[in-house]
Order: C-alpha cells, then sequence, then structure tokens
C-alpha cells in the first residue's frame, strides 16, 4: 500500500470547549478527515490532494471573536493510520450498559461490547452526537424493527441497533473510506442483518422502515429530511443528531412540517440529539 501525504494543522484554540468540537465539525465539512484531541486544541488532517489555498476560508469559527484560534501546518507522510488512532482511543462507556473499543482492548462485562476500528471514519463514541444517539438507541426498544442508519460513519449506530433486536438494518453512508469501514465493523461485530451502502438519500427508494438515525449535520438534515421521513412506516421514529443547541428549532420546525411530532432531546455541551414520533 503506498503512502498517503496529509497536510497536519495543529490547531490551539481559546477556551478549548465548545469551539474544539465546533471547528471539528466546520472542518469536517470541508474535507478534513481525522482529528485527534489535545490539551489546547486539536490536531486536523487533510490529504494534500484534497486542499486547496483557500480551505479555511469557509470555516466560520475561526472569525468568530469569542474564540483565539491560532494553528501551526506540517506536511506528514502517513503509512499507517492506525498508529495514531490506536495510541489516543481510549474504551468509550455509554449509560453503564454499552463500551465502543477497539479490537486490542480487554473485553468489558457490559450488556453490549462493540468493537470498532474506525481507521479515517467518524463514529468512536467519543462525540457528543455519536454518543447520544448510542443513549437514544439504548432507551429504546428495537426487537424486531427495520432500521435505516443514514450517515452511518464507522456503523457504529447500525451495530447497537442490531445488537438490540433489530431485524433488517441499512447503513448508508456517502462516503467511501466510511462505506468500507463500516463494512468491516459489521462483520466484526457479527451483525448479519445490517446491509451497508455507499451513497445518499437518493438510494431510498421503495424501502420503508420503524425507525430512521441520521447522525450527520444540520444542512444535510435539512435537505433530506423528506426522504427520510418518505420512507418511514407511521408510528415510526425519527433520531436525529449532528447540530448544536441553536438550531434546534429550524429542525424541529422542518419535522414538523412532514408531519413528525417531537418527543425528546438530549444534550451534550452544544451539541443535541432528538427523537420525534410519526
Ligand atoms: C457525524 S458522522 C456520524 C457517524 C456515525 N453515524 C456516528 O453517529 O458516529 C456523519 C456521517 O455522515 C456521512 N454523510 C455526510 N453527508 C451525507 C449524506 N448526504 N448522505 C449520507 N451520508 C452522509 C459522513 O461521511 C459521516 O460519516
Amino acid at each position: 500500500m503506498s503512502n498517503t501525504i496529509y497536510l497536519e494543522y495543529n490547531f490551539k484554540v481559546d477556551p478549548v470547549q465548545p469551539a474544539s468540537d465546533i471547528l471539528t465539525a466546520e472542518l469536517g465539512n470541508v474535507l478534513f478527515e481525522s482529528f485527534v484531541e489535545t490539551e489546547d486544541g486539536i490536531q486536523a488532517y487533510i490529504r494534500k490532494e484534497d486542499w486547496h489555498p483557500g480551505i479555511l476560508d469557509d470555516i466560520h469559527i475561526l472569525k468568530n471573536p469569542l474564540f483565539t484560534i491560532t494553528y501551526e501546518l506540517k506536511e506528514i507522510e502517513q503509512e499507517n493510520w492506525n498508529a495514531t488512532w490506536e495510541s489516543n482511543f481510549k474504551p468509550i462507556l455509554v449509560s453503564d450498559k454499552c463500551v465502543v473499543r477497539a479490537p486490542f482492548h480487554d473485553k468489558p462485562q457490559v450488556d453490549y461490547d462493540i468493537v470498532i476500528e474506525p481507521k479515517m471514519s467518524f463514529g468512536t463514541g467519543h462525540h457528543e452526537t455519536t454518543h447520544m444517539m448510542l443513549q437514544f438507541i439504548l432507551d429504546h426498544d428495537f426487537k424486531g424493527k427495520s432500521v435505516l442508519d443514514m450517515g452511518c460513519g464507522t456503523g457504529v449506530l447500525a451495530i447497537l441497533a442490531s445488537m438490540k433486536g433489530a431485524t433488517q438494518i441499512d447503513a448508508i453512508d456517502i462516503d467511501n473510506w466510511c462505506y468500507l469501514n463500516a463494512l468491516e465493523n459489521v462483520e466484526r461485530n457479527h451483525c448479519e442483518q445490517i446491509r451497508v451502502q455507499e451513497g445518499t438519500a437518493e438510494l431510498l427508494v421503495d424501502q420503508k422502515y420503524d425507525i430512521v438515525i441520521a447522525n450527520i449535520n444540520r444542512n444535510i438534515l435539512l435537505e433530506d429530511l423528506p426522504s427520510y421521513v418518505n420512507c418511514l412506516n407511521k408510528g415510526g421514529i425519527v433520531f436525529l443528531s449532528g447540530f448544536y443547541e441553536q438550531d434546534i428549532t429550524v429542525i424541529t420546525e422542518k419535522c414538523v412540517g412532514l408531519g413528525l411530532k417531537f418527543e425528546k432531546n438530549l444534550k451534550k455541551n452544544n451539541w443535541v440529539a432528538v427523537k420525534y414520533v410519526f
């Protein structure tokens, strides 16, 4: 396998939270692929071929006077991404019932043991949005349900849905790397009920689901919610995340316009996850 050239941005952020989370989300929207938390900010990586000189122009938080953000940039050659990731990834415990861990961690004594090798995909449970979605899934009955996990990343949410008894699950991601990584993780966790696909809401043609899960971002959700609701069975449930507290009104207005009813939301730092009923 040939090495890949990456640009490593070492951001120093003051105050560290919530600015690091906001910065991570914004960089994720412009092709940055991986993030490592540091004591005073984050390191963010982008493939050299995806980079252009104005890449940071659309990162709004850099212009926000409430935060001081500086960065250093260096070019690195990456042979084994896992080495970086393995040295940073600690097991995550969710609601005392579920652990998300790597294959090299010890097996925990919990109801749901999810083994993930994220490489460069989003979805280890470290991020607030993943954590809250896992909490929602843990609290909900998935037995015998059909489920759509849109923007599946590592596949972590689909995997928990499967472990909780969902019988038919479609996990979809637009990103080829996530698609391949979700396939690996689904196999690693023996979740034969999950079908992983590469694509977007355009793949949703005649399927119907009891539950739709989507942890993506505000703009994609606003655009694709009609397609998600279109494939939802009456009485179905939608769990959404990937947006900030200030966006809950616009997302809920869109959902209500499509016939969904707000039921509950969770908050962590500046992030939210919301449950709607059809
Ligand atoms: C915030 S991550 C969530 C990953 C995982 N579901 C989790 O909860 O940790 C969002 C994922 O959505 C994918 N994505 C972005 N736009 C998408 C779209 N239009 N359709 C499907 N997936 C999309 C990204 O590639 C990314 O893997």
